[in-house]
């Protein structure tokens, strides 16, 4: 089952200076950092009520953030959605021949579990499933 919207990935050229908008001109404020090599980016999550704000820099130049703001520039990159089984979850988008482009979960931020839904396959936008526990 999906619970909420768990967090909006958003690509930036410069973490530091992205945060700063977030913090000093939104008056938010960045919990937590993390380097998650698996997905070549350095990201900085920022509270919002019951959903988050994923700022994401890339930390080599063929990274999917990296790739992502060569093509669009800065902005929402993906969306993603809180699941209780992601198991589960992905073997019935799977069985509904979903394209998926991680077909098992992978470890996200904060040790998460995550996969990624082609954009493709699901109108536009770039779906990020995730489980915590
Ligand atoms: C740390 C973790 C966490 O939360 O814990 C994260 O979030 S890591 C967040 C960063 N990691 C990821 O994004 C991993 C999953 N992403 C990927 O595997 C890749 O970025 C893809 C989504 C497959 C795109 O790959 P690539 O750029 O090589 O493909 P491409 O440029 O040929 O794109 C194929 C088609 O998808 C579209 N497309 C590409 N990226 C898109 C995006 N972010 N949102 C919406 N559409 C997108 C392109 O415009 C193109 O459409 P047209 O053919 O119509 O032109
Ligand atoms: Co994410």
């Amino acid at each position: 089952m999906v619970k909420k919207i768990d967090h909006i990935g958003i690509a930036v050229k410069n973490l530091a200076a992205a945060k700063e908008f977030y913090e000093k001109v939104l008056g938010l404020k960045v919990t937590e950092e993390e380097v998650v090599e698996d997905q070549k980016v350095k990201v900085a999550f920022i509270p919002t009520g019951d959903s988050e704000v994923e700022l994401l820099e890339s930390t080599t130049p063929d990274g999917p953030i990296a790739r992502y703001i060569e093509k669009n520039g800065e902005g929402i990159q993906h969306v993603a959605f809180r699941v209780d089984n992601l198991e589960e979850k992905l073997a019935q988008l799977k069985s509904q021949g979903i394209r998926l482009i991680d077909e098992k979960p992978r470890r996200g931020a904060g040790g998460a579990k995550i996969a990624f839904l082609h954009p493709k396959a699901t109108h536009g936008t770039l779906v990020e499933l995730c489980e915590r526990d």
